[in-house]
């Protein structure tokens, strides 16, 4: 059963005042708002008020030098950075990253054959994908402390956020006038700003030195990429790497739980791959959009426990009057995914994971990647690596509870950790292969696939018009 956290405090301020909360914080006002519909009334269709972010001293101005991308406010220094992630990013870049989502995807297959630690082995999936695209770093073994140390680096900003103390300074920011000895936020901030730079700082001349293709070269080779500086391009990629590693992670982990949980899902998914695809190989990409269920329970698992479950706050650049309220420029604008994604009248039996939902109901939406022109850019290339990996999973192999001492482990679907983003706690579960004949696929795939990194990142490079 969930407990009371802020989370469902406020989803019950939604259930009794509707599906806007305006909440006063000092001089501070912000809106909840648990409708898709009012979110894109206001941050989507106006966005040209509603695309800043608030205010952070603590986490963007003094913790990762006014430069980390989902936090800086709207403005010229936000269009060039999103300029060179979208390029990197779109949906046509997205699909040349491919082949190496295949090339990770049948590793991490071979390794679940050995052990059924997934936890490391997923770890290594995502953290090597984006490593090898941001920089030419692939993590070949599970061994690399780089998918740690992302998450680490992650955390700062979005664990001040969501902390009370720092909050103070965030609501009277003339507390950040402070000499030192009374503002330890200001030693802490500066150590966190200097890891956070010199991590993005070392990998950012790994990959300026690389012989071949990665996002820090085509980014340099573009007109916004080659104008800022290199201490901001190390800011842009290594926001990307640092969210979109984080953010496959919770996702992947997210739908092995809920198949772990759900085995008619993973029947129901498992029937459609038999189909789709057959026994004698993998799952492809082709395959996509012959397979409906399995994108349905990635919508689902992200309905049932948004990764992000307010989105980043928003704040507005200008008055703006909607339904006859004044919303006064500066208002913090808070998403609320979390509540519209367990509106029952949109979504009965909210608490269930029921993926058929969306296969019943094709119109069914809602927006687990947030709204407007702040909306997530690595959308198109997170559902690619999730999909790919978990139809590949699901075809190879049965995804159960595991056992110790012959006694089921079981696990609480709602065992969140819930800050700044919802993440479930660590859990066991078992892999076995579906069978003898699958598994010679595994291996036979594994071996004949190229693991040369430099000829992948070759091969993806946008191909150059004479
Ligand atoms: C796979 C699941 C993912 C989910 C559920 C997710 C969710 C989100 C959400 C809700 C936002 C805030 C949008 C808003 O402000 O309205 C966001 C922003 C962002 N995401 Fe993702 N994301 C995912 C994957 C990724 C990936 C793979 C990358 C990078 C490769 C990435 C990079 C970013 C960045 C840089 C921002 C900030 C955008 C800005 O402020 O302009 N995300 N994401």
């Amino acid at each position: 059963m969930l407990k009371q956290r802020p989370i469902e405090v406020m989803q019950k301020w939604h259930q009794e005042y509707g599906t806007m909360v305006t909440l006063r914080y000092g001089q501070q006002l912000a809106i909840s708002v648990g409708s898709l519909d009012i979110a894109h009334d206001l941050v989507s269709k106006r966005g040209a008020t509603y695309s800043s972010r608030p205010r952070f001293i603590i986490a963007s101005e003094r913790m990762t030098s006014g430069l980390n991308s989902a936090i800086i406010p709207y403005g010229k220094k936000w269009q060039n950075q999103h300029r060179i992630m979208n390029s990197l990013l779109d949906s046509s870049a997205v699909n040349r990253y491919r082949s190496l989502q295949d090339m990770e995807s049948k590793q991490t297959l071979i390794e679940l054959l050995d052990t059924s630690n997934f936890e490391g082995i997923i770890s290594r999936y995502a953290g090597s994908i984006v490593m090898t695209l941001g920089y030419g770093i692939r993590l070949d073994n599970t061994d690399s402390d780089l998918p740690a140390k992302l998450l680490q680096i992650n955390a700062h900003p979005f664990d001040a956020i969501g902390n009370s103390y720092y909050n103070a300074v965030e609501l009277f920011p003339i507390l950040d006038r402070l000499p030192g000895f009374l503002a330890p936020w200001k030693r802490l901030s500066a150590r966190v700003e200097r890891e956070t730079t010199e991590f993005h700082m070392k990998h950012l001349e790994i990959a300026k030195s690389a012989s071949t293709w990665n996002w820090v070269q085509d980014a340099l080779q573009s007109k916004t990429g080659s104008q800022v500086s290199s201490k901001e391009l190390a800011y842009v990629i290594g926001t990307l790497e640092q969210a979109g590693f984080e953010a496959i992670l919770t996702v992947l982990r997210l739908l092995i739980k809920a198949v772990v949980l759900h085995p008619n899902c993973l029947e129901e998914a498992q029937q459609e791959l038999d189909r789709v695809v057959g026994p004698n190989r993998l799952p492809t990409f082709d395959d996509f959009h012959q397979l409906p269920y399995i994108n349905a329970m990635i919508n689902e698992a992200m309905r049932w426990q948004p990764p992000t479950p307010f989105a980043i706050p928003h704040a507005t650049t200008q008055d703006d009057e909607y339904m006859g309220y004044r919303i006064p420029k500066g208002t913090v604008i808070i998403p609320n995914i979390w509540v519209m994604s367990f509106n029952p009248d949109i979504f009965p039996d909210p608490y269930e994971f029921k993926p058929e939902r969306w296969i019943q109901n094709p119109n069914l939406e809602h927006s687990p990647f947030g709204f407007g022109r702040r909306i997530c850019p690595g959308r198109h290339l997170g559902w690619n690596v999730i999909f790919i990996l978990m139809a590949r999973l699901m075809w190879a192999y049965n995804i159960t509870h595991a056992y110790r001492d012959g006694k089921r482990n079981d696990i609480n679907p709602w065992d969140i950790k819930l800050t700044f983003t919802a993440s479930s706690r660590p859990f066991e579960a078992s892999f076995q292969v579906r069978s003898p004949e699958k598994k010679k696929i595994i291996e036979s795939e594994w071996q004949a696939v190229c693991k040369d990194t430099s000829q992948i990142l070759e091969d993806i490079q946008p191909k150059k018009t004479v």
